[in-house]
């Protein structure tokens, strides 16, 4: 790639100081580059006044300072100076190479589309003062905090913990009309958090500064921890499949991973920080690790509950800009994916009427669908599964009478397929859990049953 200019230079990114208001919930983070004007997000968690004290007002505090760091990369990207600066506080050695992984890797698209390295190169400064203090239980409330986004995923996780029993709180960041539906639709109880970047950013944006995708999920997952530390609460969930954890792989670049946030990786390292660094009894995972995309997508299929309600497209859930004229826009990757991963599990009119139309019958989509099977091109940078699980759901389509002579499928069994040889096109293998995962023991154990079902 050859290096695109920032129009915005700066030589240094600070970050400034981080405050919330416990009576009213509102929580402020600020930066600047060099010694311009303070940049200012603000999050606001529903509930206040909040009585914090002790061991649980330092968690608290904790908390906010690893969401102002993590939050940060948002208003970094925009110019990528040199030196990184924290002005208020300090941080110790494992802060900082927490926040060099998830900036390295969860900007690794965005330096890949703006030709840039930043590998070495983002470096936290290290004060050999700051104590390396061990989190204390708080004796938390056994209950979860569940986050949903709007699509299948979340909706997977939030009707198993259900089933088992366990008490949620179904919660969003953001005013998306879309997820608010969705969660109302749960007829659980439900936790909207505000979240407000600071307008400069978009100014900065139009100016031409460096622009790119961030690590989204990280950040809604600080977001998420610092609420339920207001709350009291145990558990934070995320629904990250396995499948996350694997990228695109860019000829004569490697691995690019859109959503490196959403993989073990990244779950395993602010996981881990969180209980050791900030509470003890304060679990943070991912309910879905387990399980492949087609898993999931299984498991959604066995509920028509959120069929009028739910969308994966993400079209849906830009902060500026339009919205699509429907739920399902059918010419994006997570569209194309996800009718795919949902055909083999779900019968045909059922699937045509959550769309509206058959994608797979429908010739101006195949460059779409080529990319998902890595087919003359690298899997999309969006969230969807290994290009091995769309070759197995096309594969199976290719079998079953009702799919087998829609355009897409019938040009994938003439064309495609005798070129994939050896290769293992069953979908059972990729339906096995696995044991890669940081769910609470008894949790899992119930869990793996009631997949398993
Ligand atoms: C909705 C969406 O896909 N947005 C991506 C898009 O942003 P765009 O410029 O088209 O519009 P907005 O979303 O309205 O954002 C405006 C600008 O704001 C900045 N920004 C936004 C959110 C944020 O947390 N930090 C920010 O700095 C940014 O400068 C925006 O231009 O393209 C961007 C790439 O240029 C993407 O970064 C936007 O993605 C959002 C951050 C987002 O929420 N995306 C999720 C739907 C998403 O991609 N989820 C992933 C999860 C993977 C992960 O954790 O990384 C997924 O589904 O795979
Ligand atoms: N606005 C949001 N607030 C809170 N959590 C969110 C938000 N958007 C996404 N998430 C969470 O981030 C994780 C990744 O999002 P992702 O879009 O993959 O999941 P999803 O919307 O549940 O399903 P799908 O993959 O079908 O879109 C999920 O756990 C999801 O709940």
């Amino acid at each position: 790639m050859i290096p695109t200019q920032s129009s915005f230079k700066a030589d240094v990114f600070r970050f400034v100081r981080c405050q919330l208001d416990a009576a009213t919930g509102v929580a402020e983070l600020v930066y600047a580059f060099d010694d311009g004007p303070e940049l200012i997000e603000t999050i606001t968690v529903p509930g206040a006044p909040f009585a914090l004290a002790g061991a649980r007002a330092t968690a608290v505090e904790r908390a906010l300072r690893l969401l102002h760091l993590i939050a940060g990369v948002s208003y970094y990207k925009a110019a990528v100076p040199e030196t990184i600066r924290i002005d208020s506080y300090a941080i110790d050695a494992d802060t900082a190479a927490l926040l060099e992984l998830i900036y390295v890797n969860g900007l690794g698209e965005f330096a890949y589309r703006n030709g840039l390295n930043l590998h070495g190169k983002i470096r936290f400064p290290v004060d050999a003062a700051a104590a390396d203090t061990k989190a204390s239980p708080l004796g938390l409330k056994p209950h979860a905090l569940v986050a949903i986004g709007g699509g299948k995923d979340s909706l997977v996780s939030i009707e198993a913990l259900r089933t088992l029993g366990v008490e949620q709180t179904v919660t969003w960041i953001g005013g998306s009309q879309l997820i608010a539906a969705c969660a109302q639709r749960t007829d659980l109880p439900t936790l909207n958090l505000g979240r407000a970047l600071a307008p400069q950013l978009f100014e900065l944006n139009r100016q031409g500064a460096y622009n790119g995708h961030i690590p989204v999920t990280v950040v809604n997952s600080a977001i998420m921890v610092l609420a339920a530390l207001l709350h009291g609460v145990d558990q934070v969930v995320f629904s990250n499949e396995r499948s996350a954890s694997y990228g695109s792989l860019i000829e004569g670049t490697g691995e690019v991973n859109h959503q490196w946030s959403k993989g073990w990786a990244c779950e395993q390292a602010f996981g881990d920080y969180v209980q050791h660094q900030v509470a003890a009894d304060l679990h943070y995972y991912s309910l879905l690790r387990p399980l492949s995309e087609l898993a999931v997508a299984r498991q959604f299929a066995r509920t028509d509950r959120y069929d009028t309600h739910f969308s994966s497209c993400n079209r849906n859930f830009h902060i500026l800009g339009e919205r699509p004229a429907s739920r399902w826009c059918g010419v994006c990757p997570k569209c194309h994916f996800v009718f795919l991963a949902l055909a083999p599990f779900m019968p045909k009119p059922r699937l045509v009427g959550i769309f509206g139309r058959n994608l797979l019958d429908d010739a101006a989509q195949t460059d779409g669908f080529d990319a998902l099977l890595e087919y003359r091109n690298h899997k999309p940078f969006e969230c969807v599964g290994e290009g091995r699980e769309s070759r197995a759901a096309m594969a199976a389509l290719a079998e079953r009478p009702e799919w087998r002579e829609d355009t897409l499928v019938e040009r994938f069994a003439r064309e495609i397929r005798p070129q994939l040889g050896g290769d293992d096109l069953r979908i059972e293998p990729l339906l096995v859990l696995d044991d890669e995962q940081r769910l609470p023991p008894a949790l899992w154990e119930r869990l793996r049953a009631h997949f398993a079902a």
